[in-house]
């Protein structure tokens, strides 16, 4: 069995996040945290989540001890997982990390992490979302400079960064895919005289309203046709599940930095 730990056990993935290790037979939940001071502290993670206990209560991240699981599951906030990658690192166990909205240090941070134990990021742990990029790969590479590329993504009004991580992840896959450098080619928003749209550039265009789950377009609008290739996430599960698979996986690997690719097993070209 491999022992799992959750951080953020409280908040909207948390609490998803303890339903799908519960279900996912190979692992056990070992361990849950939240921030130093949050009212969850102290209550059972599984009553959280389910209204069931799962005997085990919520520790304020302050008293982690990673030497007590096999893997720590983050989906929180930059800083509170940069704590908790350097806890893991402390105690040998792996991490999985969902969090978004990392700035360029805090990346190189979590690279210099995975010099040291396994890590498996991903802005997004839903198996559909993952085959999406490698759709979108296909129709860049086959329509180049044809058309115009836009990234429409929608979430629900409580998200804190934009794009979306996924969103992101898309804009350097199709940056990669048509030979572009997406620091070069990106167009983040559009307001008053802006002139023509340059054909390499790639839009993103940013909804937040609701409980809108998770949703990504890309457009690849051409001349007298447009395509369009779409994931809409229902329901959050579909993170958590593939969070899970990741942890299951990332227990059994050595150090180095992974992605869904690996765990999924698909193939890098
Ligand atoms: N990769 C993927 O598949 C997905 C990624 N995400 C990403 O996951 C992240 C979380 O999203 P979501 O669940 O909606 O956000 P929430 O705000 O609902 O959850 C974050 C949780 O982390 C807690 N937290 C804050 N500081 C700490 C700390 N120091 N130690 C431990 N826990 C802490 C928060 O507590 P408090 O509220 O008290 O601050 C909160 O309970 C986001 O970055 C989001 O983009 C989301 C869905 C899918
Ligand atoms: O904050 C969210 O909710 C989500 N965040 C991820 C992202 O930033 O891409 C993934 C998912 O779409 C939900």
């Amino acid at each position: 069995m491999t022992r799992v730990a959750i951080n953020g056990a409280a908040g909207r993935m948390g609490r998803e996040l303890v339903i799908a290790c519960q279900r996912n037979s190979s692992l056990t939940l070992a361990a849950a945290f939240e921030a130093p001071g949050s009212d969850a502290i102290g209550q059972d993670a599984g009553r959280l989540a389910t209204g069931e206990d799962a005997d085990v209560a919520i520790a304020s991240a302050d008293d982690r001890d990673a030497s007590t699981f096999d893997v720590l599951v983050d989906f929180t906030r930059p800083e509170p997982c940069l704590s908790a990658i350097d806890d893991c690192v402390a105690g040998g166990a792996a991490i999985v990390i969902g969090t978004t909205g990392f700035d360029a240090d805090q990346l190189a941070r979590i690279d210099k992490a995975a010099d040291k134990i396994a890590l498996v990021m991903a802005p997004n742990f839903s198996a559909g979302v993952n085959l999406t990029l490698k759709l979108l790969e296909m129709a860049a590479k086959a329509l180049g400079d044809t058309v115009d590329i836009e990234v429409i993504e929608a979430h629900h009004r409580h998200k804190v960064d934009a794009p979306s991580g996924t969103a992101l992840r898309i804009g350097e896959v199709l940056a990669d895919a048509t030979g572009r450098d997406l620091d070069d080619c990106a167009v983040y928003a559009r307001e008053g005289h802006t002139g023509e749209r340059e054909r390499q550039a790639i839009g993103f265009q940013t909804i937040r309203g609701g409980d809108i789950v998770g949703e990504h377009t890309v457009l690849f609008a051409g001349d007298g046709e447009r395509l369009e290739i779409s994931h809409k996430a229902s329901s959050r599960q579909t993170f958590a599940g593939g969070a899970m698979r990741a942890a299951g996986w990332a227990a059994q690997q050595k150090p180095g930095r992974y992605d869904m690719n690996d765990v999924l097993g698909f193939d890098r070209d």
